[in-house]
């Protein structure tokens, strides 16, 4: 690979294997997003949300929040849910817990269509679905470990029983030396995964996450985004991961859904996101880079490779179809299931429509960066961030 001679470590054949010279500022340098993705699309659908209709409010000032959505996340299944402010994000996983009753439409949970349960079976379904916020909303009079057994004392468990999950949780989480601490005294990844044992004490199948990574730093983000993945692997967990980083999504998730005005933009796996070059969520996703500066007399492009169109030595390739060295800015590059994507930023000088064709001709989308040109591409990848507005 020419982009860099950093090295790469070697996936598995169902591994996504990223690396991004210069951190992004969540800090992760180089990722490994492993395996089982292939799989576990194949697996079975635990939460499917059919025509999902959210109207809040009545006539006139009735304001409708989420509209006709469908969304499909399956056992072992990170789905991120991303989107401007106001997109309807915390309405969805209320609907999904039904802390708020959809309008119209279906909430199927492990099969239960959960909008139709009479209350009494909606608690035990209930149970079924643990929930972490930002704030992990802990009870400040009570230590780690009776945060903990909360949900457990609330269904009547005897205090022996309570006491082992406590204990397993704790362990699990990497805090049975915190278990008698308050909340006060633990950090904010702590004060997390006590929040994720909590949502966990009840053995669920499906975990929402409404921005529970929002606000902490990036070690921590990527302690407990590790901490998500692994119980995804070893308990088979239906994740919904609501989020506005979207370096977090990249790090976490195994498809995601941009949310806009109560509607589903677009959806998809990360790979068919982040290879799709109209995708405006796979622009957003490509990590952001710190490029070095063209030469004198050159200008920067940004190009977009994928392995299954674009020979591996695209750039000696493009260099010798202009005839003229093509310098590399930046680079990332993944490999998602035996394929390389990735972007990159290079330096030429050759006059643009020369350069445009170059590109083409070897499989490789390409955009100027400059102003002045953008009319080669309407939709020059570096407004991808502010064409999504995130909050
Ligand atoms: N209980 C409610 N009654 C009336 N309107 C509400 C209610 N809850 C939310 N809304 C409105 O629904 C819309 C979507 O809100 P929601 O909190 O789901 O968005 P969000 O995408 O999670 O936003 P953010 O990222 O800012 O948290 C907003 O316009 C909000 O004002």
């Amino acid at each position: 690979m020419p982009a860099c001679d950093c090295p790469v470590e070697t996936a598995a054949q169902t591994d996504t294997e990223w690396f991004i010279p210069g951190a992004g500022p969540t800090g992760f340098g180089h990722l490994l997003l492993t395996g089982r993705r292939q799989s576990s699309m194949e697996n079975q659908r635990m939460i499917s949300l059919k025509n999902l209709t959210k109207v809040y409010g009545q006539g006139e000032e009735s304001i409708k929040v989420l509209d006709n959505l469908d969304i499909d996340v399956a056992a072992g299944e990170i789905l991120a849910v991303v989107g401007p402010s106001g997109a309807g994000k915390s309405t969805l996983a209320q609907c999904i817990n039904l802390l708020e009753r959809p309008t119209s439409g279906q909430i199927i949970v492990n099969g239960e269509d959960l909008a139709r349960l009479p209350e009494r079976k909606l608690r035990v379904a209930r149970r079924r679905i643990g929930t972490i916020f930002q704030s992990a909303s802990l009870l400040s009079r009570r230590t780690a470990a009776e945060n903990i057994a909360l949900p457990l004392q609330y269904l009547g468990v005897t205090p022996a029983e309570t006491k082992s999950r406590v204990g397993e949780l704790l362990e699990r989480e990497g805090l049975s030396h915190r278990a008698t601490h308050y909340p006060f005294e633990l950090s904010g990844g702590q004060l997390q995964r006590v929040g994720i044992a909590r949502a966990l004490a009840l053995r669920p199948a499906v975990l929402l996450s409404d921005e529970a990574t929002s606000g902490l730093d990036p070690e921590t983000t990527r302690s407990v985004v590790a901490l998500l993945r692994e119980l995804r692997d070893d308990l088979d967990l239906a994740v919904v991961f609501i989020t506005h980083e979207m370096d977090t999504v990249l790090h976490v998730a195994d498809s995601a859904a941009r949310l806009h005005a109560g509607r589903i933009a677009e959806q998809g796996s990360l790979l068919e996101l982040l290879t799709d070059h109209d995708s405006v969520l796979g622009r957003a996703l490509q990590p952001r880079l710190a490029s070095a500066q063209p030469a004198d007399g050159t200008r920067a492009w940004q190009v977009g490779y994928d392995s299954r169109s674009v020979p591996a030595d695209w750039l000696q390739r493009v260099s010798a179809d202009l005839g003229e060295p093509v310098s590399l800015l930046a680079a990332t590059i993944q490999s998602i299931n035996g394929a390389s994507t990735g972007n990159a930023t290079v330096g030429l000088g050759a006059p643009a429509h020369l350069a445009v064709a170059a590109f083409a001709r070897h499989g490789l989308h390409a955009t100027p960066l400059e102003t002045g040109i953008a009319d080669l591409d309407p939709k020059p990848a570096l407004h991808a961030q502010e064409e999504l507005q995130w909050a």
